[in-house]
């Protein structure tokens, strides 16, 4: 059944032109935007010849589509792209308004607290505390400061009393150092909370990488210890002052990776301990780095780590954040509703598919390629594999991270002539472009046009085709510019390093001996985005796209 309760006809109607039955990887390079050469820009530096063989085909078989703001559903022009918004337009081949701008409607409106998720939450306001736990910073991809400034207005003056709120670091969306910044607007909010009354104050932090926000169970750790900060208000470093524990902290650390600690009154007691009776929102809109954490609060049968203390609470998400798992089953906005995706029909039409990545990324060509479901449609037709991520590193030490063993396996499965899609995300551009580390990136540029290769060899062998692209960019600027596009330098002089993504657009090529003569990149959809691949790659695989979906990028024309 659809979202509309009406029965949805699966069967795609046949591509007038294109044949069925060609094998078709789908590379998507995490990070991976289109920017101009120079020596910030590591794509440009790295030896990438496979890219840049690509590159060649323009304008028929490679072209830049967009890959943030409005093209992937997001509220403006200034947001960048991320993974989550760029695998759900991927693979649903439809825009739809994001989380960042459900929530942001949602407080406009004051919808948010007439909901469901609002109400039950708010009960506790008589005789508990209301603890806000999420990132900490206006990225605008996990999270950003001014929902949380207004969630705070908007609760306490719907008659939450003491408040406490867990923050997370960031750094990673943001340049490194405005931690600082952010925590002293967030300290100056709670003061004039306090002077109306309301007991506010920030309870416990920790850098994002660190502490609380790791994803698809690379390292349960990183939960556990947020978990022991947040809940039973335990960790290695205690302060009186939330904006000198950063200060502190960061002596040792960038804001990604800052320890996890707690605030503390005089007698060295921490000041805000999830206890029985309180209410629990974690306030972050993006799901995947929430899904673990969610699972520890809301799960009675919890075995990942020795919680210690589970408090009686009452928990609510900013959003549901997985679909599949209702988890968490109360929250404050409903999620975008992201049905009918590209994956749910061609399983349906018979089109056998493997999907790998390794596991920092494994979730965003499975769970966010699917509309944030995690499983399998039919696993009959379908084949996931996860790579297990190397654990407990910053990835500018490994910068080749898993490159190889994610392109042996697509090309194993291409090889095994048993899936009609082979779907892979290389994540080198990405994680490695977070830290920040110009040469490492570079290095790790040259790794994952290394795996591009190898899948396009095999695709090669067996006849068949393939389409290359990018989820939003990173890798292709990592520096800080000003309006004119000079790097920027800091009062000390240092250079201000860019560990962000980007709003440049990404590339996609098409290619390979299966792919039939005539076909080429239209040029009457300039301004194509991510949205648009879904219905091209269904034409790939023989098929017209759902009359809904983005226009295809493709034409079929007789030479
Ligand atoms: O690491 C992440 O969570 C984001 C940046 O915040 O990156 P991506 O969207 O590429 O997953
Ligand atoms: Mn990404
Ligand atoms: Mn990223």
């Amino acid at each position: 059944m659809g979202s509309s309760g009406q029965q949805v006809s699966w069967k795609l109607a046949d591509h007038p032109t294109l044949p069925k039955g060609k094998t078709l990887a789908l590379i998507v390079l995490d990070g991976w935007g289109e920017d101009k050469p120079d020596e910030y820009n590591c794509i440009h530096v790295a030896q990438t010849p496979t890219m840049d063989s690509l590159k060649q085909g323009a304008p028929e078989k490679w072209r830049l589509i967009r890959a943030h703001g409005k093209a992937v559903g997001l509220p403006t022009e200034d947001d960048m792209g991320n993974s989550e918004v760029g695998h759900n337009a991927l693979g649903a081949g439809r825009i739809f308004a994001q989380g960042a701008k459900l929530v942001d409607i949602a407080l406009a409106s004051g919808k948010i607290y007439e909901g469901e998720g609002f109400k039950y939450i708010s009960e506790c306001f008589e005789k508990g505390t209301l603890h806000l736990i999420g990132l900490l910073s206006d990225g605008g991809v996990h999270s950003r400061l001014d929902q949380l400034q207004l969630l705070l207005k908007g609760a306490s003056e719907r008659g939450a009393k003491r408040i406490r709120v867990h923050i997370l670091t960031d750094g990673r969306d943001v340049l490194d150092g405005s931690s600082v910044g952010f925590v002293e607007t967030l300290e100056s909010d709670l003061a004039k909370l306090r002077e109306n009354g309301v007991d506010a104050q920030i309870a416990s932090g920790g850098g994002r990488m660190y502490v609380t926000m790791d994803r698809y169970e690379n390292d349960w750790d990183v939960v556990k210890r947020g978990w022991d900060a947040q809940v039973r208000g335990e960790a290695p470093h205690k302060f009186t002052n939330a904006v000198e524990a950063v200060k502190k902290l960061r002596e040792n650390a960038n804001d990604q990776y800052l320890p996890p600690f707690v605030i503390v009154d005089e007698n060295e007691k921490a000041v805000g301990p999830i206890e029985d009776g309180d209410a629990v929102v974690t306030f972050n809109f993006r799901a995947d780095r929430m899904v673990m954490l969610a699972k520890a609060l809301e799960y009675q049968d919890f075995d990942k780590f020795d919680r210690v203390k589970v408090p009686k609470i009452r928990y609510a998400g900013m959003l549901q954040y997985d679909g599949e798992l209702k988890l968490p089953g109360r929250y404050l906005v409903s999620p975008p509703e992201i049905d009918r995706t590209s994956g749910e029909y061609l399983v349906h039409n018979g089109v056998r598919t493997f999907a790998c990545s390794e596991t920092v990324k494994f979730g965003h060509v499975t769970f966010f390629w699917n509309g944030n479901r995690s499983g399998y449609f039919n696993p009959e037709m379908e084949e996931y594999v996860e790579i297990p991520s190397d654990v407990g590193i910053t990835f500018n030490v490994q910068p080749k991270m898993k490159a190889l063993e994610i392109g042996e396996k697509a090309r194993d499965a291409i090889l095994s002539r048993k899936f009609d899609q082979v779907r892979v995300n290389i994540p080198n551009g990405d994680m490695v472009g977070h830290t920040g580390d110009i040469q490492a990136t570079v290095v790790a540029c040259k790794a994952a046009d290394e795996a591009v290769k190898m899948i396009i060899d095999a695709i090669e062998q067996v006849g068949g085709i393939y389409v290359v692209t990018a989820d939003h960019g990173n890798a292709e600027d990592m520096v800080k510019r000003n309006k004119s596009g000079q790097p920027l330098y800091d009062k000390s002089g240092k250079l201000q390093i860019l560990t962000s993504h980007t709003c440049q657009p990404v590339p996609i090529a098409i290619g390979g001996p299966g792919l039939a003569s005539g076909v080429r990149f239209r040029n009457d959809v300039p301004d194509g985005g991510l949205a648009n691949v879904a219905a091209t790659v269904m034409n790939l695989h023989g098929y017209v796209a759902p009359n809904d979906y983005e226009p295809t990028l493709i034409e079929v024309v007789n030479n």
